[in-house]
């Protein structure tokens, strides 16, 4: 089954993905940790030890994923190797000058019958494909050092301990007899090398001390995925999967990579105003200090005046009612947050997630200025659409700008899609699209993504060629979905949203996307989208690489943002 990237969870056999299967915004707030006021210590140290065995659980299906693909590809890429080689062999037999005729002759009629039992002195010439074999056997019957049991507790298989095996070359020479030929001497050796590989096989390592479940497995996790630690960030990350009612098998490697690079992204964030608002929120009513305080952290982080003031009323409206302790005052701020981010689409009525309807043609314009990130939003979108299982196809309007058909054309290289293209220098945008609309009808496609122009002379040039392009869509697409995307700079701040504006009076925009929140961006531009925008964030990106965006989650944003 497909994992459908836009809408994260599996497709469907039949391609669509449930909508029922799991909530759109996931059971965020009834799965809320209890708030501290309520919680006692002991429950707060089950949910600890259950939040570790989560994670645990995750780290190990990873693990077991990563493997069973390893293994795979060892697999085939031996395969390969084994058929390359007896294609060789039996192809163009080499000739040996100390082998007699009659060798060679015993070699090709052996390879032509490899199933039969008698060993020929022929056998040797696929002796390194068997014992490619029987090392792989090996590495599949040896024991790890240290086993995670079921239970979760370490340990060894029982039986008597003993020192693995090592077997050197010189080892196995000295047990074959020197007299035999060179041929019988080498089946000999293969022969002495596979029964100390079968003995060392079974053989159990030295018992270990077990150590605590937590520490030692952590440190044996750490070593098995190499360059994937079982660390803070992971544990972070799979909590907040696990709020959002994700199951640990269903957990990649991929998710948890894009949500530490999306806390460390806003970590600088976080560190300068976590802890101050946590001690404002913490001191009951706020005070004209305590206001002026919280003001200036929250402008700080990009907030805007909009979006501060809004947050700052609905806070003060609780405080007055009830004194909360600094972690609840969070936990109230943060559902303060989520609501803000979750308005405009709720206000549309539309669905939380955004993704291309199946069996449908749907088009997604994506507007915005030159430098924002279009392009390479454009490639990120298309990988996940090519990844999720949708027919997708790339229309590189943007015709302003040369090298952006080039960009463009290499991004869809990157992530597997077509590009549609005119190669006339100053062609008209429309008329991509109009080639693009025609090519994705007759392919059938799923999701047209349309590149503009974003460097326009005025606003009413601008205006003009994003309204052409429409009346072109409405004509030759009418029944198709269409979104109009504005990709924002984040590190632009409050500059970008004055550019957004001119862009939401020309382009009917239907979301945002926000980009480059990996760089100095204050992850608080995104309330002031939300807010002085009306428009909801459908994606954000977090560096430059073709998996670096992902469909936007109020609930990890804002744990991103505020949780320490
Ligand atoms: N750090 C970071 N860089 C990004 C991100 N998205 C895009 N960029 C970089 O921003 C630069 C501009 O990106 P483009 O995709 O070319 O932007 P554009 O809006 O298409 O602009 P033109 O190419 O001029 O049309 C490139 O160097 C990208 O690698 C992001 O999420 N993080």
């Amino acid at each position: 089954m497909v994992f459908n990237w836009f809408r994260r969870q599996h497709n469907e056999p039949s391609g669509t993905p449930s909508e029922d299967k799991q909530p759109e915004t996931p059971a965020v707030q009834q799965t809320q940790p209890e708030p501290a006021a309520t919680s006692t210590a002991e429950n707060a140290t089950d949910v600890a030890v259950d939040l570790l065995a989560y994670a645990k659980a995750a780290y190990k299906n990873i693990q077991q994923r990563q493997q069973a693909d390893e293994q795979s590809e060892t697999l085939s890429d031996e395969a390969t190797t084994e058929t390359s080689q007896l294609k060789e062999v039996t192809e163009t037999p080499q000739p040996q000058e100390e082998k007699s005729l009659e060798d060679k002759e015993d070699k090709e009629v052996f390879l032509s019958q490899p199933t039969t039992d008698d060993q020929t002195q022929a056998e040797l010439s696929v002796a390194p494909l068997e014992q490619a074999t029987a090392e792989a056997q090996e590495v599949e019957n040896s024991p790890s050092p240290l086993e995670i049991r079921g239970d979760g507790e370490l340990g060894t298989e029982e039986g008597v301990a003993t020192e693995p095996t090592v077997i050197t070359n010189e080892e196995t020479q000295r047990a074959v007899p020197t007299t035999l030929s060179f041929l019988e001497k080498a089946a000999a050796e293969r022969q002495a090398k596979q029964e100390r590989l079968i003995a060392s096989a079974i053989a159990e390592p030295e018992p270990e001390v077990v150590q605590p479940a937590a520490t030692t497995t952590s440190r044996q996790e750490q070593e098995e995925i190499p360059g994937f630690a079982f660390d803070e960030g992971f544990l972070w990350s799979t909590e907040v999967l696990a709020a959002q009612g994700r199951r640990p098998e269903d957990i990649s490697l991929e998710e948890i990579t894009w949500l530490k690079k999306l806390r460390q992204g806003l970590d600088k964030t976080r560190r300068n105003i976590l802890n101050q608002l946590k001690a404002i929120v913490g001191q009951g009513p706020l005070n004209l200090a305590a206001v002026t305080e919280i003001e200036s952290l929250l402008l700080q982080a990009d907030v805007g005046v909009e979006a501060t003031d809004y947050i700052i009323s609905t806070l003060q409206k609780r405080l007055r009612q009830e004194a909360l302790p600094p972690e609840e005052g969070i936990a109230y701020l943060k559902s303060i947050l989520r609501d803000m981010l979750d308005t405009p689409i709720q206000k549309s009525g539309k669905l939380s997630s955004f993704a291309p309807e199946k069996e449908t043609l749907n088009i997604w314009l994506m507007t915005g200025v030159n430098g924002v990130g279009k392009t390479t939003t454009i490639g990120k979108i298309a990988h996940l659409a090519n990844k999720s299982g949708y027919k997708c196809l790339i229309g590189a309007a943007d015709t302003f700008r040369a090298a952006a058909v080039e960009q463009v054309k290499i991004w869809g290289q990157r992530s597997g899609v077509e590009v549609i293209a005119n190669p006339a220098k100053n062609a008209d945008p429309a008329a991509v699209v109009f080639d693009a609309i025609s090519a994705a009808l007759a392919r059938e496609t799923e999701l047209l993504l349309v590149d503009t122009a974003g460097r326009l002379q005025n606003k009413k040039n601008l205006m003009d060629e994003l309204s052409k392009v429409r009346r072109i869509i409405d004509k030759k697409a009418p029944n198709a979905k269409v979104e109009s995307l504005l990709v924002l700079d984040a590190t632009l701040g409050q500059n970008g949203l004055r550019q957004a504006e001119v862009f939401s009076q020309a382009a009917q925009l239907s979301g945002v996307v926000l980009t480059k929140l990996d760089g100095t961006a204050k992850g608080g531009v995104a309330l002031a989208v939300v807010q002085q925008l009306g428009l909801p964030i459908r994606f954000i990106g977090a560096g430059e690489g073709v998996e670096d965006l992902r469909p936007f989650s109020s609930y990890e944003f804002v744990e991103a943002l505020l949780s320490g």
